[in-house]
C-alpha cells in the first residue's frame, strides 16, 4: 500500500479526532481506507455515509452484518455514527463522511456537531473520516483535523491497473511487451486511476487493440485534463536556442545544465537545478526563453497561467494553484513555466488574502520542492514583488534581459529572416541592427513581418529598403515609455539579477546600456556561491551612467 495508508494507520493509533483525506479519487480512497482498516481489525466495519447512498458499508469482504440507520439528513447522520458508537465502544469501526466540504462550509450546525463527534469518538474505537476534494478546512475544526493528501497514482499503481484491464478485457489483442506496457504507465502519469483507465480503454476501443498508438490517446487524454485544471496548459514545444538572438549569458547557463536532468548528472553528484527567474522588459523574449528550454533540455513544458487560478468561490484559487502543483510534479522532471508571476500578487479586484496565500503556496513549494520540476518564472514587473521573492533557495539565477544590442538586434533579425524563409545574407542586417536601436526582438519581429507584407502587396520580394521603411515607421516602446524601462534597470542595478547578454557591445553608439558595467556586489550576503560560467563579475558603472535612453 502507498505511503498514505501507514499515514493514516499511525494517525488512527495516536487518536488523531479527525482525518480529511484530500482527493477526487474518492473510489481509491476508499480502497485505501479498506486495506487500512482490514489490517487493523477485520472484524471492523467501513461504514460511508454520502448524500446520495446515505449510510452503506463498503468493507470488502463485508464485515459481518448490522443494520445501519437510514438517513440523507447531514446532522442526523453524524448523530447516528454517535448512537452507533456509542452502543458498541470497542469497535474499532471506520466512519468515512463523503460530501461534507459542502455542509461544512455553509453550515455552522454541522461544523459544530462534526467537532463534538470527533472529540467524542475519540474515548471510543471508532474514528472519523472526511473525504474532500479540498483542503478548506473550516477554523473550527483545525484544531482537531489532520489533512492527509492522497497523491495521484505512481507509475507502478497505473501499471497495475493496465494489467488488470488488459486482463479483464476479453479479446483485446495487445502487442504491448513489457517496455510498452510501462512506457504506457509512465505516459499515464498525471492522471487519476479512473482517468487512465479511461484512456487505456478509450485507446482499446478506437484502435481494437493496445499498441504503440495507445500512448497518443493516453498523451491526449492527458493535456484534456492538465487543461480542465484550469490554470496549467501543456504548451507545444518547438523553439530551440537558434530561435532566440542574442541572450548569450543566459543561452551558456542553459546549455551547460542541458543534462542536468538526467541520472548521469544524479550519480555525479549533482543537484537538479530548481528554476530561473526571468525580468525584463516587455518583449524581449522571456517567454521565448522559456520555451526555449523544453526544447533545448527535451523535458515537457508546462505552462501555469497565474491570472487563470484566481476562482470567485472561496478556497477554489488555492485549490488549483494546489493542483496544478501537484499535476507539475507527477509530470516531473519537466519545466514548469509560471508567466507574470507578478500577477499573483496584483490579481485585480480580489481581497490581498487570497492572492498573498496563492503566491505563498507557490512560493513556499519552490523553496521546498524535491521533485524535478525546473520553474521558470517571467515577469514585467517587478515593482509588486517583495524582494525576498526572489531569493536563492528558490531560483538558482535570476536573469535580467535588457534592450538588445546592436550585436543582438543583428542577430535577432537573421533569425525572423530565416524563419520565414529568408537569407540573412542577403540583407545589409548590419545597417538595420543600426538604425533599430532601442528595439526589442518583438518589435523587430513585427518590423520584419510588416515589412514583408508591403513587399507582398507590391508583388515583389522583401528588401532591405523595406525593412528599413518598417523600422523607421516604429516607434519603440522603449521611446514611448522610458519611464518602464528607467523603473526596470533601477531595480537592476539594486544588483539584484544577472545580465542576459554579456555583448561586448552592450554600450553601442548610444551609449546607453547598464549590462556588464554594473557592480553586481558580488559578495552581499546571503547570495551564496556564484557561477563560475557568469561572465562579467564586478565590472564597474562607467562614471556617468544614467541608463538614459534615445
Ligand atoms: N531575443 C530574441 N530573439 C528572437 N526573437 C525574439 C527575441 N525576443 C523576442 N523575440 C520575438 O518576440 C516575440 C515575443 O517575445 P516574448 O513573448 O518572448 O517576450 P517577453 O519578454 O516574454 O514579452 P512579454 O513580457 O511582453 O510577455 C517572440 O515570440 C519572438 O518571436
Amino acid at each position: 500500500m502507498a505511503g498514505v495508508g501507514d499515514e493514516i494507520r499511525l494517525y488512527l493509533r495516536a487518536r488523531v479526532a479527525l482525518i480529511v483525506l484530500v482527493t477526487i479519487e474518492e473510489q481509491r480512497a476508499i480502497e485505501i481506507l479498506d486495506d487500512v482498516r482490514r489490517e487493523r481489525d477485520p472484524s471492523a466495519d467501513l461504514v460511508v455515509w454520502d448524500i446520495a447512498e446515505h449510510f452503506t458499508s463498503a468493507a470488502r469482504p463485508p464485515a459481518g452484518h448490522r443494520p445501519l440507520p437510514e438517513t440523507g439528513d447531514p446532522g442526523t447522520a453524524l448523530d447516528k455514527i454517535k448512537e452507533l458508537a456509542a452502543k458498541s465502544p470497542d469497535r474499532r469501526d471506520l466512519y468515512v463522511l463523503k460530501d461534507f466540504h459542502e455542509f461544512w462550509a455553509r453550515d455552522p450546525r454541522i461544523r459544530r456537531k462534526l467537532k463534538t463527534l470527533a472529540q467524542q469518538l475519540v474515548y471510543t474505537g471508532a474514528s472519523l473520516i472526511v473525504i474532500a476534494p479540498t483542503r478548506t478546512v473550516p477554523v473550527e475544526l483545525r484544531n482537531d483535523a489532520v489533512v492527509v493528501e492522497l497523491p495521484l497514482p505512481t507509475a507502478p499503481q497505473l501499471r497495475a491497473e493496465l494489467d488488470a484491464l488488459i486482463d479483464s478485457t476479453a479479446g483485446v489483442r495487445t502487442q504491448l511487451g513489457e517496455p510498452g506496457r510501462a512506457k504506457l504507465a509512465q505516459a499515464a502519469l498525471g492522471l487519476t486511476v479512473a482517468q487512465a483507465k479511461r484512456a487505456f480503454a478509450k485507446a482499446i476501443v478506437r484502435d481494437g487493440a493496445l499498441d504503440d498508438r495507445g500512448l497518443d490517446t493516453v498523451l491526449q487524454e492527458k493535456k484534456a485534463v492538465v487543461r480542465e485544471s484550469g490554470a496549467l496548459e501543456f504548451h507545444p514545444v518547438e523553439e530551440s536556442p537558434d530561435d532566440v538572438g542574442g541572450l548569450d549569458a543566459l543561452k551558456r547557463w542553459l546549455t551547460l545544465r542541458e543534462r542536468a536532468f538526467s541520472a548521469e548528472a544524479t550519480t555525479y553528484g549533482l543537484p537538479a537545478p530548481k528554476g530561473l527567474a526571468l525580468i525584463g522588459i516587455p518583449g524581449t523574449g522571456k517567454s521565448l526563453t522559456a520555451k526555449m528550454i523544453g526544447g533545448l533540455w527535451r523535458l515537457p513544458l508546462l505552462r501555469l497561467d497565474v491570472g487563470a487560478l484566481f476562482g470567485s468561490l472561496v478556497g477554489e484559487s488555492e485549490e488549483r494553484v494546489r493542483l496544478a502543483i501537484q499535476l507539475a510534479e507527477t509530470v516531473a522532471p519537466c519545466v514548469l513555466w509560471i508567466d507574470e508571476i507578478e500577477k499573483a500578487l496584483a490579481a485585480g479586484g480580489l481581497d490581498g488574502g487570497t492572492s498573498q496565500r496563492v503566491f505563498g503556496t507557490i512560493l513556499t513549494w519552490m523553496q521546498e520542492k524535491t521533485a524535478p520540476v525546473f520553474v521558470v518564472a517571467t515577469a514585467n514587473d517587478v515593482a509588486a514583488m517583495p524582494p525576498e521573492t526572489l531569493r536563492r533557495g528558490r531560483f538558482d539565477e535570476v536573469f535580467f534581459l535588457d534592450l538588445p544590442t546592436e550585436r543582438e538586434r543583428r542577430e535577432i533579425i537573421a533569425v525572423h529572416l530565416r524563419k520565414r524563409r529568408r537569407d540573412p545574407e542577403a540583407f545589409d542586417v548590419h545597417h538595420l541592427a543600426q538604425i533599430s536601436d532601442g528595439f526589442v526582438g518583438a518589435e523587430l519581429e513585427q518590423s520584419v513581418i510588416d515589412a514583408m507584407y508591403h513587399a507582398f502587396a507590391e508583388d515583389r520580394d522583401v528588401r532591405t529598403a523595406d525593412l528599413t521603411e518598417a523600422l523607421l515607421r516604429t516607434v519603440p516602446l522603449s521611446r514611448s515609455q522610458r519611464e518602464v524601462i528607467e523603473h526596470l534597470r533601477a531595480w537592476l542595478r539594486q544588483g539584484r539579477a544577472q545580465p542576459a547578454s554579456t555583448a561586448p557591445d552592450r554600450r553601442d553608439q548610444s551609449g546607453r546600456g547598464p549590462g556588464l558595467e554594473l557592480d553586481l556586489d558580488l559578495d552581499r550576503p546571503g547570495d551564496g556561491p556564484r557561477d563560475l560560467d557568469r561572465p562579467g563579475d564586478g565590472l564597474r558603472e562607467p562614471d556617468g551612467w544614467g541608463g538614459e535612453l534615445h
